[in-house]
Formats: C-alpha cells, sequence, structure tokens
C-alpha cells in the first residue's frame, strides 16, 4: 500500500492556480522531499492531504483512506508552515493539549520522552512566551509526533533553526524512519532535502515538473568528467585539447602530474581513455561532475539563465 497516492487533485482560488492536476505517489517508509519556489503549491497541497483545504478537484488516499475520512487524520501528523502556540501555555501543556485533541492517552511519559527527543528536555515547564523561534519549531516537531503517527507531514520544518538544530532534526527524521514512519518534507533548504529525501518532487506554479528519486534528478545528469593523470606531456596535452574543445588542463606539481577536466557525455569517454593510454599517459582516477540539487532546481523551473 502506498502512503499517500493522489489523483488529479487541484486547487483553484477563483482565477488563481494553486495546485494542478498533481498525481503523486509516495511509498511507505521514505523522506520524501516536495521542493518548488516560493507560491508554487507545496503548502496548498499538503493542507489538502491533510484535510485543511477542500480541493477543487481530484481526490487522494492516505494509507489507504479516502483524505476526507477522519481515519485517514489518525494516521497523520502536521507541522505547519506558520504556526503558533498559545505564548501562555508551557511546553508541557502544548504537548498535553494535542494530546487530548488527538483522543490519546494524556501520557506524561511520552511527553516527556518527546521534549527529550527534540532537545527540550529541561524546558517542559517553561512558557512558549519565551522560546526562540528555533525552540517553538522544536516543540512543533514534538507535537508533529504526538500519538506516534504513521506519516507525518512537515512544512519548512528547519527554516527557523542553527545548523546544530538542523543536524539533530535530521536526526530524529532518520530515526523516525528506520522506525518505519513515512515523512513528507515541504523544504526550501535544499540541502536539508539532498542529505534527508531518497524521492523528491518538483513543483511549479502548481504543476508537478518531476517526481522521482534524487539519484535520478541529479546524478543522472553528469557535466563531464575529470581525469586525474600522470606521463602527460605538453604534445599530447595540445592534441587532446584541440580533439576537446572546452577541455581544461591543471598541471599538478610533479612534471607530466595533470588534472584534465571534459565536458563530454559518457559515450565520448571511451574514446579519450583510448586516446590516452595509446599516447603512454597513465591514468589514475576518471570522476565523473554532477550538477547541484540547486542547479539541477534552478534548471528545471527556467531559473538558469537559460
Ligand atoms: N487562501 C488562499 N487564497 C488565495 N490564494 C491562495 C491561498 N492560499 C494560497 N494561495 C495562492 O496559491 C498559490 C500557492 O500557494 P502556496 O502557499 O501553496 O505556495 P508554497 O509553494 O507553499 O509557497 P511558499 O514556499 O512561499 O510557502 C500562491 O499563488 C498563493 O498566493
Amino acid at each position: 500500500m502506498k502512503a499517500i497516492q493522489t489523483l488529479g487533485l487541484s486547487k483553484h482560488y477563483g482565477r488563481r492556480t494553486a495546485v494542478e492536476n498533481v498525481n503523486l505517489s509516495v511509498d511507505q517508509g521514505q523522506i520524501f522531499g516536495l521542493l518548488g519556489p516560493n507560491g508554487a503549491g507545496k503548502s496548498t497541497l499538503v493542507k489538502m492531504l491533510v484535510g485543511l483545504v477542500n480541493p477543487s478537484a481530484g481526490s487522494a488516499r492516505v494509507f489507504g483512506f479516502s483524505f476526507r475520512e477522519l481515519a485517514a487524520r489518525r494516521h497523520i501528523g502536521y507541522l505547519p508552515e506558520l504556526f503558533r502556540f498559545p505564548p501562555w501555555l508551557t511546553a508541557d501543556e502544548v504537548l498535553t493539549y494535542h494530546q487530548r485533541l488527538l483522543k490519546v492517552a494524556v501520557d506524561a511519559e511520552e511527553r516527556a520522552q518527546l521534549l527529550e527527543k527534540v532537545g527540550l528536555k529541561d524546558r517542559g515547564h517553561d512558557r512558549v512566551r519565551g522560546f526562540s523561534k528555533g525552540l517553538q519549531q522544536r516543540l512543533g516537531l514534538a507535537v508533529a509526533m504526538v500519538g506516534n503517527p504513521e506519516i507525518i507531514f512537515l512544512d519548512e520544518p528547519t527554516s527557523a533553526l542553527d545548523p546544530v538544530g538542523r543536524y539533530e532534526v535530521s536526526q530524529i527524521l532518520n530515526e523516525l524512519r528506520q522506525a518505519g514512519v513515512t515523512i513528507f518534507l515541504n523544504s526550501h533548504l535544499l540541502s536539508d532535502v539532498e542529505r534527508l529525501s531518497n524521492a523528491v518532487a518538483l513543483i511549479d506554479k502548481g504543476i508537478i515538473l518531476y517526481q522521482g528519486s534524487l539519484q535520478d534528478a541529479i546524478y543522472g545528469t553528469v557535466r563531464g568528467y575529470q581525469l586525474n593523470l600522470g606521463g602527460l606531456t605538453e604534445a599530447s596535452a595540445a592534441e587532446i585539447q584541440a580533439k576537446n574543445p572546452g577541455a581544461v588542463i591543471q598541471w599538478g606539481e610533479r612534471p607530466g602530474e595533470a588534472v584534465m577536466a571534459l565536458q563530454i557525455v559518457r559515450e565520448g569517454l571511451p574514446q579519450v581513455v583510448a586516446d590516452l593510454v595509446a599516447r603512454g599517459v597513465k591514468l589514475y582516477e576518471v570522476a565523473p561532475e554532477h550538477s547541484s540539487l540547486e542547479e539541477w532546481f534552478l534548471q528545471r523551473i527556467g531559473k538558469d539563465g537559460r
């Protein structure tokens, strides 16, 4: 069974399209990253899946339940993007409140464990009023974990966190994944998605532009190769450069040592290697050069200047 399956999911606000005909499929136990620029439709899509926004068209299933059913929500934890907890409540009271809302056991042990998990062990009796944005985000993550949900939707969970906080949240998410929990992550922070997600979707202007594995997305697009060479002569280098326009050679400290960067496709590599070997050049290493997630993102949404 899929954790999430949507069919033609759309949301229009008057004449503005927020989400258009989205067919999304998320496997159980994945950390799924939804990427997209501001206003792309990420939050609207999540809000439809958690039952907060009514779609204009289409349907969705969460763990086999129609997303309109209350039963589906029992499996869901949610950290909204712009949340505010009542400032007069303590962290422990916020969690108690959500245990009551979810109609799960009002369990002090669970609350203590959750606070410890998000690094708020000693702050349970402090009021939210005195929490920094980052501490509130940690509390938000604890709230999303109340009642052991099978899927957790996190809308920008690390936007207010410092690098240590981001690292700690990554650890928590990885632990949750190991425990079989599915994570649906909306994030602007491409580095977070790159580090955590195994599957991604890219949305722009409400339309899904890509859906698949992160490996295929980035590593499928090799820009060229770096060759680590020994025994290269000036004459061979000039001939190789003449055959491969755009080849960049950086000479090393010892004679004949060089790193050559070639902008060629995979199919062109064997010929270059054969050429080098025929010239008596020693080939120590061939490393493919990939685009970064950022380059891939900008290229896909047409903002890379092309
Ligand atoms: N309640 C609403 N009424 C009218 N338009 C809305 C409403 N909510 C969202 N929109 C519009 O729908 C589009 C998608 O918004 P959404 O908040 O889903 O984008 P997002 O990808 O989450 O953006 P961000 O990364 O900036 O949070 C935007 O054009 C937005 O202005």
